[in-house]
């Protein structure tokens, strides 16, 4: 366990500990806001403190009125120089909130912008335990356990800790040979659609903006299982490509019915069923909450194998970072 990383969730817990907490909110952009969102489902389902998810412009300029000096705000920032949450975490301190960062990157904008702040790891050596969503798993149930102490949440902290990596390994090797039939069969598809709910909806959402458009310039949207019915499902057909991700919680439903519908009238269907995920070593109660991160892990694989068989590398841009935007 990296000591300076606990030292850093300790410092945050306790800091959440000792204030009256009126509501949290996370605050990112794309990936990273992407990243927070699970914590917030987390949150939602356990506790009847108020929380959402804001993008950092839109939070400066919506302004939530219930901000104040009992929000707690969580902003992430994998480079920590994005400045719009960079802003966003200023401006919430320039409110009283209990500020705390998530970055990679030490002494970068973020990290000096925010009261609290947590590094993690990153990279194909990272653990997973270190890394982004290790280090916001900690955080999250570490606040639920200091604030309603449980066992629930001591276990599942525990499996962050022990078992996360392990988990996210095996899950990797049962799914390679997915990944390269999938890179393989979709490579010249001009348009993949991703579609999921609850706690998996913000992974749908990050593969579609981030790794199809940004990283591969495929076009896509994310299509909430619910919402598929009320306008998207009319442009399901044989030839049209949904990657359909299947949560294992209470929200499966949704899941089920987009997935028995789609399938009737679409010849191009990429399912990820948590279902058949290996779980063993994480807590059998909060199960649910770890799927999308096994999920994401196998989708990072068959996004790895798209930009393989299509020769276009993940990290090449035309206009991120490139120009002023
Ligand atoms: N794929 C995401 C982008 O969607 C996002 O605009 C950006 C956020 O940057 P950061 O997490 O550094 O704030 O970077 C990531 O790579």
């Amino acid at each position: 366990m990296n000591q300076e990383h606990a030292q850093q969730l300790k410092a945050a817990i306790e800091a959440v500990k000792s204030r009256e907490i009126g509501n949290i909110y996370f605050v990112a952009c794309g990936g990273s806001m992407a990243t927070l969102t699970p914590a917030q489902y987390i949150l939602d389902r356990e506790i009847d403190i108020p929380s959402a998810v804001y993008s950092s412009n839109e939070f400066i300029l919506r302004s939530p009125k219930a901000l104040n000096d009992k929000s707690v705000v969580i902003s992430c920032s994998h480079s920590g120089n994005t400045p719009e949450t960079v802003e966003a975490t200023e401006f919430a301190r320039s409110k009283g909130a209990l500020t705390i960062s998530l970055s990679h990157l030490v002494d970068s904008p973020l990290w000096n912008a925010a009261e609290y702040r947590l590094h993690y790891d990153w990279g194909t050596e990272a653990r997973a335990e270190e890394n982004n969503y290790g280090i916001l798993y900690r955080l999250i149930f570490g606040i639920l356990n200091t604030l309603y102490p449980n066992e629930k949440y001591a276990r599942a902290v525990a499996s962050v800790e022990t078992s996360l990596h392990d988990v996210f390994e095996r899950n990797k090797a049962n799914t390679l040979e997915a990944a390269k039939a999938f890179g393989s069969d979709y490579k010249r598809e001009p348009i993949i659609y991703t579609m999921a709910s609850g706690i998996n909806y913000s992974l749908a959402y990050s593969f579609a903006i981030c790794l199809l458009q940004e990283m591969q310039w495929i076009h896509s949207s994310a299509i909430h299982a619910g919402e598929y019915f009320h306008g998207p499902f009319e442009v399901t057909d044989y030839d049209v490509p949904f990657i359909i991700i299947k949560g294992i919680g209470e929200t499966r439903l949704m899941d089920d019915r987009a997935h028995d519908f789609c399938q009737k009238f679409s010849d191009k269907i990429v399912l990820i069923d948590a279902e058949t995920f290996d779980m063993e070593g994480i807590s059998a109660e909060v199960r649910n909450y770890f799927a999308n991160l096994v999920a994401g892990v196998v989708l990072r694989q068959y996004a790895q194998y798209l930009s393989e068989f299509r020769g276009h590398p993940l990290s090449v841009r035309r206009y991120m970072w490139k120009m002023d935007y």
